[in-house]
């Protein structure tokens, strides 16, 4: 696995190539690959997503970077945060979508789409920019 310098501290460096790897590992010791199929995957993930928002509901809005949290809440939501990215990279080989990739192209879409200069930071919605 790679490792990147970090202000002297080494950081492990996880592609979403190792999580598809570690996933297909996992399917396959456990023959699980035949429930792997697209519109499970997606249903299992539109399933964390959902469990991700519990941790949410009824909180209000919280501060950037969850400074009054416990440490535990905070683990509990990473572990739902990579439940859904797990079944997303699942699902992207399942359809045979190399999704860095697609990402990486559909970033320089919305570049394109929204160019810095006309993109007013002021406001919460672009949208309402260009409608006024
Ligand atoms: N058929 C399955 C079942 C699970 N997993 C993997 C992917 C997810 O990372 C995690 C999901 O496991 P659970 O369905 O047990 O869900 P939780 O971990 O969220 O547990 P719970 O729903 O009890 O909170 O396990 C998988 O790849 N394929």
């Amino acid at each position: 696995m790679k490792r990147a310098e970090g202000g002297g501290e080494q950081k492990e460096v996880v592609s979403l190539e190792t999580l598809s790897k570690k996933m297909d590992d996992f399917a396959k010791a456990r023959d699980w690959e035949k429930f792997h199929s697209p519109r499970n995957l997606l249903l299992a993930m539109v399933g964390e997503v959902g469990e991700l928002s519990e941790i949410f509901q009824w909180k209000g809005e919280v501060a950037r970077g969850l400074p009054d949290w416990k440490e535990e809440e905070k683990v509990h939501l990473g572990e739902e945060l990579s439940d859904v990215l797990l079944y997303l990279v699942r699902l992207s080989d399942a359809c045979g979508v190399d999704l860095g990739k697609a990402a990486l192209r559909k970033l320089e879409l919305n570049a394109i789409k929204y160019p810095v200069k006309q993109t007013d930071h002021s406001s919460s919605n672009i949208n309402l920019k260009e409608e006024n």
